[in-house]
């Protein structure tokens, strides 16, 4: 996989650093209450694994899983719930959790989806926001990194369902792209 990569644009040292700030932020700003998080899947699973030990509060984990990209570097724009909530919401704090808010259109989505469910609190933490590429508004809460334009890969995040095990965050080789196109 390292001859894919094209380049480094976060390591696991600099990523680590930003999950434990975050970790220490949300941990402030909830006050001790509980907490609902919900990881959207696939891609969040690692960021949330490292970020919910970085949280001390009570807190409880739920995943949802909808699809937009699919094995393209673009969203279809239409997004399907796959996996809904085991965990009962109504009037509970929710948090969501995602790796990257590219378009927004996931997470728009899904916070509309999830307001109609009489939550007491609905907040999002991203660790990656693209915000040139927004299709639509979205306030974010929490966010690790801005990142420019580029397609980006490791930590969770795919292309084709490939490199979710990187430990960094790395943009791929453009013959990358070409030979699965
Ligand atoms: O802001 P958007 O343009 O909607 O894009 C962001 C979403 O796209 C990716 O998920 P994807 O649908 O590829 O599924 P995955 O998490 O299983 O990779 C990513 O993990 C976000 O959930
Ligand atoms: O930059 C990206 N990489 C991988 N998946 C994505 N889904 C939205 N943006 C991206
Ligand atoms: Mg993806």
């Amino acid at each position: 996989m390292k001859m894919d990569i094209e380049e480094i644009l976060y390591t696991k040292e600099q990523i680590s650093c930003k999950v434990k700030e975050l970790g220490q932020q949300i941990t402030r700003d909830y006050n001790g209450e509980e907490v609902i998080v919900i990881g959207v899947l696939k891609g969040a699973n690692i960021f949330l694994g490292d970020l919910i030990r970085e949280i001390n509060l009570p807190l409880y984990i739920d995943f949802m899983a909808v699809s937009s990209y699919g094995y393209s570097t673009q969203t279809s724009g239409v997004v399907k719930i796959l996996k809904d909530l085991d965990l009962e919401v109504e009037n509970k704090h929710v948090l969501i959790i995602e790796d990257i808010v590219d378009t927004g259109l996931t997470l728009k989505y899904l916070t509309e989806n999830l307001r109609s469910r009489k939550l007491a609190s609905l907040k999002i933490c991203t660790l990656l926001d693209k915000p040139s590429r927004r299709k639509c508004d979205l306030y974010l809460d929490y966010v690790g990194f801005d990142i420019p334009d580029e397609f980006i890969v490791g930590y969770g995040i795919d292309y084709a369902e490939k490199y979710r095990n990187l430990p960094f965050i790395a943009t791929l080789k453009p013959e990358v792209y070409e030979s699965l196109s």
